[in-house]
């Protein structure tokens, strides 16, 4: 799938740039544009990749301190601007745009939903939003803003792809010390998940059926909402037959320890692609891991395909669209309104996960 990446705040700038920076370093050509997006010049200036200052005249460079409807006001007025720096990069052949942001900020939380919005409306490709939720260590506003932020872009976007940073973080990192860990981490899951379906046959041949395509990416995201993404890989044996329970031992790992989003297994839709020497893929584990994916995501629409990479190890990729209704998502909602009512935000609640998105537990940005 061909890409352009707007990250929006800083966490969104660093995994823009470590997104970019992967995709690079593999040679897949999938990432075909990267925008930083800020109200803070001081995190712009590291970043290898394009940026853009916003809210110049009202912050001065300065950043929004946390302030979430100050942002989207930002954005909001300063739209135009960052929609003609990307005119250039959002060419013919982008396939999609993914808006990367950290939810529990300030620009990325309150900027990233408006983006979503106005690049949908000029764009015909599908707008992503790729959103970090917060350790649950961190703070009550950092809570609040993810919670407000998700519920407004989940509505904006044509899907929102979630990973929380208390999902790959190693048990000795500390929130902050591990972001680079983290950032990593995503940008190789998340990277795959974008390199899918740029394989191309070796030397000018056909690609092979098998080979995963974007278009079975973009169908399971399709189904809207929020998706997940789940990654793990162990060593492969040079025969196929030998990996059969490889591509199933993966496949599990990769979704019930390995997802971006812990725990959010009910899916409205599934993707598994499996990675590796194509000679060394056994179709018969494949079916098999599709068959277990099917069963234990409650999906009855699970796609599947191949992702030819020169590799000793065998790797299982899966996304997951359609998880809103899981228990992860609403204990993440839970945690927001517990903050909100912390901040004196919140006068009810209500249980229901599914109709969490459309009740006024938590209000939106806009
Ligand atoms: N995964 C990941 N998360 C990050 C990173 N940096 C910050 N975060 C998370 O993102 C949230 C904070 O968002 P930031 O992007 O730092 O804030 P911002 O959008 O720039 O907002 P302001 O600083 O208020 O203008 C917190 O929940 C952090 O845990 C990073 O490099 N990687």
């Amino acid at each position: 799938m061909k890409v352009v990446l707007v990250g929006v705040g800083q966490a969104g700038g660093k995994v823009a740039t470590a997104l970019a920076e992967f995709d690079a370093e593999m040679g897949f050509d999938a990432v075909r544009g990267a925008l930083a997006v800020n109200t803070a010049e001081a995190d712009l200036r590291s970043l290898p990749i394009d940026t853009l200052l916003i809210g110049q005249s009202r912050v001065n460079g300065h950043g929004v301190g946390g302030d979430n409807e100050l942002a989207a006001s930002l954005m909001d007025e300063d739209a135009t601007e960052v929609l003609d720096a990307l005119s250039g990069r959002i060419t013919a052949e982008a396939e999609a745009i993914f808006v990367v942001a950290g939810l529990g900020g300030g620009t990325g939380s309150g900027g990233a939903p408006v983006l979503v919005r106005e690049l949908r409306r000029v764009h015909d490709v599908p707008v992503y939003a790729l959103g970090v939720l917060p350790s649950r260590e961190e703070g009550a506003l950092y809570q609040v803003n993810a919670g407000r932020s998700l519920k407004t872009v989940v509505r904006e976007a044509d899907a929102t792809l979630l990973v929380d940073n208390d999902a790959w973080r190693a048990a000795d990192d500390s929130v902050g010390s591990g972001y680079d860990r983290i950032n990593r981490k995503l940008a190789r899951r998340v990277g795959l998940v974008l390199a899918a379906g740029e394989a191309t046959g070796e030397d000018g041949r056909d690609v092979p059926e098998s080979v995963v395509d974007t278009s079975e990416v973009i169908q399971t995201l399709r189904a809207g909402g929020i998706a997940a993404v789940g990654y793990a890989s162990a060593t492969a044996a040079p025969e196929a037959e030998e990996n059969i329970s490889a591509v199933m031992s993966t496949t599990r790992k990769a979704v019930m320890t390995g997802l971006s989003l812990p725990e959010a297994t009910e899916a409205d839709a599934a993707l598994l692609v499996a990675a590796g020497e194509p000679d060394r893929i056994p179709r018969k584990g494949v079916e098999r891991a599709r068959r277990w994916l099917e069963e234990e995501t409650g999906s009855a629409a699970v796609r599947g395909g191949d992702f030819p990479l020169s590799s000793d190890r065998i790797a299982a990729i899966v996304l997951l669209g359609g998880v809103e209704r899981s228990a992860r998502v609403e204990t993440f909602l839970e945690r927001a309104r517990e903050a909100a009512r912390e901040t004196d935000e919140l006068e009810q609640e209500r249980s229901d996960p599914a109709a969490a998105f459309d009740n006024e537990d938590l209000d939106g940005l806009f």
